[in-house]
């Protein structure tokens, strides 16, 4: 039988891709959640009250949707004992510690950037973390999304300063965090890793990486031109993940990039 994948808010700009990559993929698209029963599913797919619902419903969930909603829709995952795939961003540390919990129970996708290409990003940064130390080399990740987009700096920023940090044997907040400056900011701390965010027209997602020395500059870009590379890594991290055991997953697991 074909897996049923279900799309939390599914009228939404992802949710509506990912429909219709499970329909591409012969999938069964056991349908999905709307935000106050506002908008009409697309394709014509069956529409559940709440999320409870749409795991019966379903083998797996993919999640794109708001931080609000992510506490909720893990504890769902858990109670269910279903693969649940989350690409939603902006969480708190606090959310993330509590997916952690969920995926004790259940198999746990999270990651903030399901291209292969930004997950290559990723595995560089910390490789660049490595080599270019922060006393010498500063940080700063410039990102740009268009303008409905609602949580800043990116998931995928955070995780690109992770990265970083984890390159250079620590955590960014260790390493300290300096994010949209403003004002009188004071001189930079060494070792920091700045983000900067800018919000415009219908950009789809532009990263870049910068070191920047004394000496010399060092950028890593990454531009997104279409948001299906998002869609077919969920759907392929939804297949990926039924039958896997409860446990927290990134896209690295998925790519088998570890
Ligand atoms: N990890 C990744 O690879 C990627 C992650 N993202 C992330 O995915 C998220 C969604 O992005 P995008 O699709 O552009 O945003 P949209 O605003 O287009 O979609 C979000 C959808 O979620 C719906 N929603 C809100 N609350 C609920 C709820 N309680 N139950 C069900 N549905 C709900 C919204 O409904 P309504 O329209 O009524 O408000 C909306 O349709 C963001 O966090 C974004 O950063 C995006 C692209 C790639
Ligand atoms: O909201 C978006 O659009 C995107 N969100 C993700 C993020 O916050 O990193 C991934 C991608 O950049 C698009």
């Amino acid at each position: 039988m074909a897996l049923r994948i279900g799309i939390a808010g599914i009228a939404g700009r992802m949710g509506q891709l990912l429909a219709a990559e499970v329909l591409k993929t012969g999938a069964a698209l056991a349908g999905g959640t709307l935000r106050d029963g506002g908008k009409a599913a697309p394709h014509g797919t069956a529409v559940f009250a709440d999320i409870d619902a749409l795991f019966a419903a379903s083998d797996v969930v993919i999640d794109f949707t708001i931080a609000a909603t992510t506490d909720a829709h893990a504890a769902a995952a858990a109670r269910a004992g279903k693969p649940f795939i989350l690409g939603t961003t902006g969480l708190t540390l606090a959310q993330e510690a509590g997916l952690a919990e969920a995926a004790k129970q259940a198999p746990i996708v999270y990651a903030a950037n399901f291209s292969p290409g930004v997950n290559l990003v990723f595995a560089l940064a910390e490789k660049m973390g490595a080599a270019l130390s922060g006393d010498r080399y500063d940080a700063e990740i410039v990102e740009m999304h268009h303008r409905q987009k609602v949580d800043a700096p990116s998931g995928t920023a955070v995780a690109i300063g992770r990265a970083v940090a984890k390159g250079r044997g620590t955590t960014m907040e260790e390493a300290g965090i300096e994010s949209g400056r403003d004002g009188h900011t004071g001189p930079r701390k060494t070792g920091a890793i700045g983000f900067a965010a800018l919000r415009g027209g219908q950009v789809v997602g532009e990263h870049t990486l910068l070191f920047a020395s004394g000496t010399e500059h060092i950028a890593l870009t990454h531009r997104s031109f279409d948001r299906a590379a998002y869609a077919v890594g969920a759907v392929q991290a939804a297949n990926w993940a039924a039958g896997k055991p409860a446990g927290l997953y990134d896209m690295k697991d998925v790519l088998g990039m570890r």
